[in-house]
């Protein structure tokens, strides 16, 4: 069902400046900004939300929040190009950034409810198709998994297989970070652990936008409330 966008209520949703990109690299170039006019979605029969209108710059993050229920998660799987906008535009440096989905897939890492670990492989045979063995262990240092390289993924806790998906979301670069309850299952220090990986993210001109019902550590980002 096609939704007319002049018929949708706006969002009282900020819209977002960050810093400029600090860093011109494999990851983000200068200036770029995610923007959404007018948004709305469906998730089976119900519309979900309508008229969402935000921008976040280069370097910038946003935190969705709102009680459950109210579209935090269908709102992070439509940035990503996984759920179908029913009206409005997502923008990506201006252009339509749904309209090649392959290259808005190369530009996005998707940190969603399931960590997507392999039970039968080991915490570093995990991370082999996303780099070579210096950049895995980089990463599984950076959360602090390294001494648990060679463990079988099955045996690892919740929060542990968080910090594996962590470090296979860090491992590549790409401009945009989505991220639904990140820290969900994280102790204190891997949420500190998170928040190095989130800021370095961000200096290099990184985007993110993150669901959460915890704080965060996402110094100076902007709210955007669903109602
Ligand atoms: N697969 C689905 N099919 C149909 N409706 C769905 C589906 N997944 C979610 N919904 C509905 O879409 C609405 C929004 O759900 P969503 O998961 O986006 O909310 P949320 O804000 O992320 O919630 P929470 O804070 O509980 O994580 C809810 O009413 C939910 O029942």
């Amino acid at each position: 069902m096609l939704f007319p966008a002049r018929r949708l209520k706006p969002h009282p949703g900020r819209g977002v400046h960050g810093q400029t990109c600090q860093i011109v690299a494999s990851t983000v170039c200068g200036g770029v900004v995610l923007q959404a006019e007018n948004l709305a979605a469906f998730r089976g029969e119900r519309l979900v939300f309508a008229g969402l209108s935000f921008s976040v710059a280069a370097g910038g993050a946003m935190l969705l929040v709102g009680p459950n229920g109210s579209g935090k998660s269908t709102l992070l799987r439509l940035l990503a190009g996984l759920g179908r906008v029913e009206a409005g535009r997502l923008l990506w440096d201006g252009q339509d950034a749904l309209a090649d989905l392959p290259t808005h897939a190369g530009r996005v890492r998707y940190l969603g409810h399931q960590d997507a670990v392999k039970p039968g492989l080991t915490v570093a045979e995990n991370l082999r198709f996303w780099g070579a063995p210096t950049a895995i262990t980089r990463a599984l240092e950076a959360v602090d998994l390294a001494r648990l390289a060679d463990l079988p993924g099955r045996m690892l806790s919740a929060g542990q297989k968080r910090r594996l998906a962590i470090a296979r979301m860090a491992m590549t670069p790409a401009a945009l970070w989505l991220l639904d309850e990140p820290t969900l299952g994280l102790d204190v220090a891997s949420v500190g652990r998170f928040g190095e990986l989130l800021a370095a993210h961000r200096s290099r001109g990184g985007i993110v936008v993150a669901a959460t019902h915890l704080p965060l550590p996402l110094p100076d980002a902007t709210e955007f409330r669903l109602a």
